[in-house]
């Protein structure tokens, strides 16, 4: 099944497969972990933090698809950070590498079925906004769903509501107190002159956007443009995991046609490279603040 499977086909990996692959993975790690994070490109590094790790290969994993790209692992990896129970995606797949968004998605619904109640999503992301630098973190506020717009969501099919509902509310996506917690933080720990808060764009990828599609995004109030995180925080909300998102400004979108800068995925994967320490630190301690 692929990303531009018809809506009506498109109702595989539903709760029973979900309950099959938390039961394999509760069958092999003691961890019962409250809190997910998904590590975004070249943001993998993060994993380090975790202490008494249970270590799985995406490819070992029933139902998980396989990673392709460079800059993420594969791996999910169960452990302990600030005395709290964490299960960690170092990397994602993406619709790009030729999957539905349910595939996409679908560890989402395991880290339900294991028993997460917040999930910390992150990805490297081009600036839209002209105020944004390479380097900053963004808390993501709110989303542009271009992908979905057209009809290719995790959520279409029938509904199953021991998800959750139908018709779930999207206005509310990213949790306010976690956001004022993030920004609150980044302050406490000298980032602010880097930390923004801002609208996360979601493209299918893999082509970064042409001069016109930026100005265009420009024009619809997003402040990033990325490839990955909505799918994943749809399925999130609809089940009611409560979301705290953090985009990396690895690259300045392109907006005149006479520009010499052409975004490339190395840059991406070295500015991931040079602000994971600030990354962690501010997860951290975002972690060990969380209240369930
Ligand atoms: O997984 P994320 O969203 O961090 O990855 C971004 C989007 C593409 O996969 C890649 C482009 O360099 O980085
Ligand atoms: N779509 C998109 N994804 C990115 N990921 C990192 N940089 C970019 C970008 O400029 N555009």
């Amino acid at each position: 099944m692929n990303g531009f499977t018809t809506l009506s086909a498109s109702n595989v990996l539903g709760y029973e497969d979900a309950k099959s692959t938390a039961e394999f993975l509760l069958s092999r790690t003691d961890h019962r972990p409250t809190i997910g994070v998904i590590c975004g490109s070249g943001l993998g590094g993060m994993v380090k933090l975790l202490t008494d790790t249970d270590s799985f290969e995406f490819r070992d994993i029933p139902n998980f698809a396989t990673s392709t790209v460079v800059g993420h692992a594969g791996k999910l990896v169960f452990g302990s950070l600030q005395d709290k129970s964490v299960v960690l995606m170092q990397g994602r797949v993406h619709m790009y590498e030729g999957h539905s968004a349910r595939k996409v998605a679908f560890p989402v619904r395991v880290f339900k079925l294991l028993g997460v109640k917040t999930l910390i999503v992150t990805n490297a992301a081009g600036a839209i906004n002209r105020t944004y630098n390479v380097g900053d973190l963004m808390v993501i506020c709110d989303h542009i769903n271009l992908v979905g717009l057209a009809g290719l969501n995790p959520l279409v099919g029938v509904n199953d509501s021991r998800f959750g509902t139908r018709f779930p509310p999207m206005s509310t996506a990213y949790d306010k107190g976690l956001r004022s917690l993030g920004l609150k933080l980044a302050s406490e720990l000298g980032m602010k002159e880097f930390v923004r808060e801002g609208v996360y764009s979601f493209q299918s990828g893999p082509m970064f956007e042409t001069v016109g599609e930026c100005r265009l995004l420009n024009v619809l109030g997003a402040d990033v443009t990325g490839m990955s995180t909505v799918p994943e925080v749809l399925v999130a909300r609809h089940c009611g995991i409560r979301v705290f998102g953090v985009s990396l400004v690895t690259n300045r979108c392109v907006m005149e046609l006479d520009s010499d800068e052409v975004p490339n995925h190395e840059e991406v994967l070295m500015m991931g490279e040079k602000r994971s320490a600030d990354m962690q630190r501010l997860i951290s301690e975002f972690v060990g603040k969380i209240v369930d």
